[in-house]
């Protein structure tokens, strides 16, 4: 029977040889090995963990073998990643974490491979995590912070730009310290299809501290709740209500308006957006490129009442008809580089490579929206990244008017549109909102 170390090590091995997804896989893999409970939560925190830390790890693992760790076996380097993750991070103790190396090493390569891993695991086990930390990340420059955190240095210089530019110069460290903490398990209690008390009760957790949707959950398992079943609610991060529910409340809704959300897969937004326009008797078309994902959006809306939401497959940059639309969300593809501390891999995949392609899509969408909008109309630019170049430059280049997002922001949250920055814009960020760290512009096409 697989245990708990053999969850994980399954799951890190596909996540960084097969390109697998930790958060697709690990629950498939706990659920086949019929893992609860303490175990359950064991594996997880040993994958994520290791997986997330994986940066500061091959550090250590370099300095204690006298090798490049990207030398190494898959097998050798991803148990050592578990048992260092282990011995310095889980408590655990170090003759359990070096034999257990040893052993899952010794089942994967043979003899050979684990007598080095135990020389390697020894070495290890001799520091404490501060130790190993002044040893390799000595100092607080950079590249000291990127090995300390564990994120690639590109990442470390973006996000320190982005506060700079949110006029939060020098918090790095905590922002940093936040994509290395698990996320709590927030829900959305869609409006007018069940009420927040109700699901408060019926899920056990406590309202959030910001969107009058969200529930926080101590934990446990969301898609066993009717409700999330039933689709009147569902997981969903607070920033991301908070910046979708904002373009309903910019303005009070008239009856038959037409709203667009050109990016929607899976279909969070949209099912918040479908909900509120069904309150404010508006209608919501969604579109989306990738046809299984507009089918998620499809089963994402399925409680928003009849009639409200249309889904259609297509090409955000050129789909739809000029001036149709009184308000979009685009919500556009990104780096992601907001939401690392939900995807314990994607820190390591992403490469600065990929920003300007994003960018130019980014640049594309926006136009095509421009042209849906109606004279009068409302568009909020979206991504779940901070960085300058997918949030900043992009809509400085818009031909629409840039309002205050602070002020819906507030509206939505029910507090000032001063504490949510200097605006126009509005990013939030996870060491300081605990949500996801989402970018929100609102703009305006003027009237002819
Ligand atoms: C950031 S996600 C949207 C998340 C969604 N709004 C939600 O809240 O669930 C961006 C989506 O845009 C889709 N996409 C990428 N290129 C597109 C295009 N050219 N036209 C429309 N959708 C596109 C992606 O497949 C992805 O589903």
């Amino acid at each position: 029977m697989s245990t708990a170390r053999d969850i994980a090590y399954d799951c890190v091995m596909a996540v960084s040889t097969e390109g697998a997804y930790a958060n697709l896989l690990l629950p498939s893999l706990l659920e086949k090995a019929r893992l609860e409970g303490r175990d359950a939560g064991f594996a997880t925190e040993l994958a994520y963990g290791a997986l997330r830390m994986r940066g500061l790890y091959d550090a250590i693992i370099g300095h204690a073998s006298g090798r490049d760790p990207r030398d190494l076996d898959a097998e050798v380097r991803v148990a050592l990643w578990l048992g260092t993750h282990q011995a310095l991070a889980m408590r655990v103790p170090s003759h359990a974490a070096v034999n257990e190396t040893v052993d899952q090493v010794r089942r994967e390569r043979g003899v050979g491979a684990s007598k080095f891993a135990n020389a390697v695991m020894r070495r290890v086990t001799e520091r404490d995590a501060e130790g190993w930390l002044a040893t390799v990340a000595p100092g607080d420059s950079r590249s000291a912070l990127a090995i300390r955190h564990s994120h690639p240095e590109w990442v470390v210089a973006a996000l320190d730009e982005a506060l700079a530019a949110d006029g939060r110069p020098g918090e790095v460290v905590p922002l940093l310290e936040s994509d290395n903490s698990p996320a709590r398990v927030t829900l959305v209690a869609r409006p007018g299809l069940i009420d927040r008390e109700e699901l408060i009760h019926e899920a056990g957790g406590e309202a959030g501290e910001y969107s009058p949707y969200a529930v926080v959950l101590p934990g446990g398992r969301p898609g066993d709740l009717p409700a999330v079943a039933e689709a009147t609610a569902a997981v969903q991060d607070e920033g991301s209500q908070i910046v979708a529910a904002a373009l309903a409340a910019a303005q009070p809704v008239e009856p038959g308006e037409r709203w667009l959300d050109l990016c929607s897969g899976p279909g969070g937004k949209a099912a918040l957006l479908g909900a509120l326009a069904a309150d404010g008797a508006a209608t919501l078309d969604a579109v989306e490129l990738h046809p299984h994902r507009a089918d998620l959006v499809k089963s994402s809306t399925r409680a928003v009442p009849e009639g409200v939401v249309t889904v259609h497959t297509g090409d955000g940059t050129t789909w739809g008809e000029d001036g149709a639309y009184d308000r979009i969300v685009l919500d556009a593809p990104c780096s992601g580089l907001g939401a690392l501390r939900r995807r314990p891999e994607s820190r390591w995949r992403r490469q600065p490579e990929d920003l300007p392609e994003l960018e130019a899509l980014q640049r594309s969408l926006l136009a095509n929206a421009e042209r849906l909008l109606a004279p009068g109309g409302l568009l909020a630019y979206i991504t779940c990244s901070p960085v300058v170049a997918e949030t900043r430059d992009i809509v400085a280049g818009s031909t629409l008017r840039q309002l205050d997002a602070r002020e819906a922001v507030a509206k939505v949250t029910g507090t000032t549109a001063r504490m949510w920055g200097p605006g126009p814009h509005v990013q939030l960020w996870t060491h300081v909102h605990g949500t996801d760290a989402m970018f929100l512009a609102l703009l305006e096409k003027p009237l002819d």
